[in-house]
């Protein structure tokens, strides 16, 4: 479970939001929405905890997050804008050292396999820079099937992916929310019907407010 109480975060100009509150338990989506530079991205951010709020707690398992350290880390995958990939490595050497960077085992099979459930089987072994956008964006999404965690912090997961990839992501999520997983994700799109429990949460609602 992850609970949020009272968070706000301010910009030089403006207050993103504030005083914002909700749970989310296991088997649930929250879909974040709202404008451009509505606050998602810093939401998102903010919930991996390596961000501090303004004002606020976060909590995991009934635990506020500065007091679970590392342990928080190894529990979520964020997907940000830039998908986290180094460039020169392929996507298999990409997933191996995200496994041995978290200290989660992960078997060449287990690697592989992932790989061709995200359909880069062929460029398992080219460098991540000659990829397409796409592609890349597949190479990132490996990480989350090859090494379960509990939560799922996803920036416009649905960007550059094409309208199959779209729905086999759609299919992965609702894995992931059938087997307890949480997920909490931006898009601007209307997510696909797999998807269920979801949870909408408007931040054009709670924004806006200028600092005085
Ligand atoms: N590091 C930063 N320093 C100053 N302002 C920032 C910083 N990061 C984001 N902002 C500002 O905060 C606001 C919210 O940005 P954010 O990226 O959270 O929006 P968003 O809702 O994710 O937008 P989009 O739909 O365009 O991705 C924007 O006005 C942005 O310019």
């Amino acid at each position: 479970m992850l609970s949020v109480s009272g968070l706000s975060a301010l910009r030089v100009d403006r207050t993103l939001f504030s005083k914002l509150s909700f749970t989310l338990n296991s088997g649930q989506c929250l879909h974040l929405r709202g404008a451009n530079g509505a606050g998602k991205t810093t939401l998102l951010k903010l919930l991996t905890g390596l961000n501090r709020p303004q004002s606020g707690e976060i909590y995991w398992q009934q635990q506020a997050l500065p007091s679970l350290g590392e342990q928080y880390a190894a529990a979520l995958h964020y997907l940000g804008h830039k998908d986290g990939l180094k460039e020169l490595l392929s996507p298999y050497a990409n997933l191996r050292m995200a496994a041995e960077l978290a200290g989660q085992p992960l078997s060449d099979e287990a690697a592989l396999q992932a790989l061709a459930k995200v359909g880069l089987s062929h460029q398992c072994d080219l460098a991540v820079r000659s990829l397409s956008q796409g592609q890349k964006k597949r190479a990132a999404l490996a990480k989350l099937l090859a090494l379960p965690r509990p939560l799922w912090l996803l920036d416009e997961p649905f960007v550059a992916l094409d309208t199959q990839a779209q729905d086999q992501l759609g299919g992965w999520i609702s894995q992931q929310l059938s087997s307890g997983g949480l997920v909490i994700l931006t898009s601007h799109q209307t997510l696909p019907t797999a998807i269920s429990q979801v949870i909408e949460l408007d931040l054009a609602l709670s924004q806006g407010s200028k600092n005085e």
